[in-house]
């Protein structure tokens, strides 16, 4: 309600945290998107950017991520891509990301094992990759229409919390899912201090339209399903022996 602070200095109000849970468990079974907007509240949202933003002084985002073959070739001759860091939170300047990511975590494991968790019951969710802090650098930097985890590499959900004050339709940089089996689109603006929570495999396919304007700041973290993890790790293991299997003279 309207007299529920959404953050208490250092704390986070109960309150808070158990709406945002059910928006979580609700939307992502429904809809397999949850967008959450005023997450953090403007005040803590700025400390993140200002570190975002130190870090993007200091040279820590490089550019060009992996990218397939064929983007490679679309984008020659064109700006592309995001510029990265992989943050663990605990860095120097960094503690407000890291508080960003301790709160994720904690919505993200209890809406695992919330009693109405449906279809988030199927994951048991042990891991997740460090923070990577994105910079479109703006000059029409896109991201073509990709699924993040295709081929079951045990990532099961992927949380961007984006940081782009002011930000109108002609800046560009809109992320545009297309839910697997579904005729709508979700058109999702890059909006300061909005939490995005979606399904990370194939039943999410999206784009990053391009962005006109100077710099589009996102933090992405994903979340790991142990045994699809596992299963994934000992494909490798396996691929790694036949492949290097030692020759014995
Ligand atoms: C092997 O090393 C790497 C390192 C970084 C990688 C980053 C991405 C990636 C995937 N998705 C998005 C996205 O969908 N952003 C949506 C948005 O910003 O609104 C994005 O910005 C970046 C993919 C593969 C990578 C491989
Ligand atoms: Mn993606």
């Amino acid at each position: 309600g309207a007299d529920s602070q959404s953050l208490e200095e250092g704390g986070f109000n109960e309150e808070w945290f158990a709406g945002i849970l059910e928006s979580i468990v609700r939307d992502l079974n429904q809809y397999g998107v949850c967008v959450i907007d005023d997450f953090l509240g403007a005040e803590r949202a700025d400390h993140i950017l200002n570190e975002v933003k130190a870090l993007e002084s200091h040279g820590a985002l490089e550019a060009g991520q992996v990218v397939s073959r064929q983007v490679q070739d679309q984008a020659r001759g064109m700006i592309r891509g995001d510029q990265i860091a992989w943050v663990t939170g605990g860095e120097p300047h960094c503690s407000c990301i890291g508080q960003l990511v301790t709160v994720v975590d904690s919505l993200v494991a209890k809406a695992n094992k919330h009693q109405d968790a449906g279809m988030l019951a199927n994951y048991n969710i042990t891991w997740r990759t460090r923070a990577m802090v994105a910079c479109y650098p703006g000059r029409d930097t896109h991201y073509v229409k990709h699924v993040d985890n295709p081929n079951g590499d045990g990532r099961c959900i992927t949380a961007i919390y984006y940081l782009n004050r002011d930000w109108s339709e002609d800046d560009g940089g809109v992320l545009r899912i297309y839910p697997e089996g579904k005729d709508q689109v979700a058109s999702i603006e890059p909006l300061f201090d909005r939490m995005l929570f979606f399904w990370s495999d194939r039943r999410n396919p999206h784009e990053v339209l391009p962005a006109k304007i100077t710099s589009r700041y996102a933090i992405t973290v994903w979340y790991l399903d142990q045994k699809e993890r596992n299963e994934y790790l000992a494909r490798l293991a396996h691929h790694q022996m036949t492949t290097t299997q030692p020759t014995h003279a």
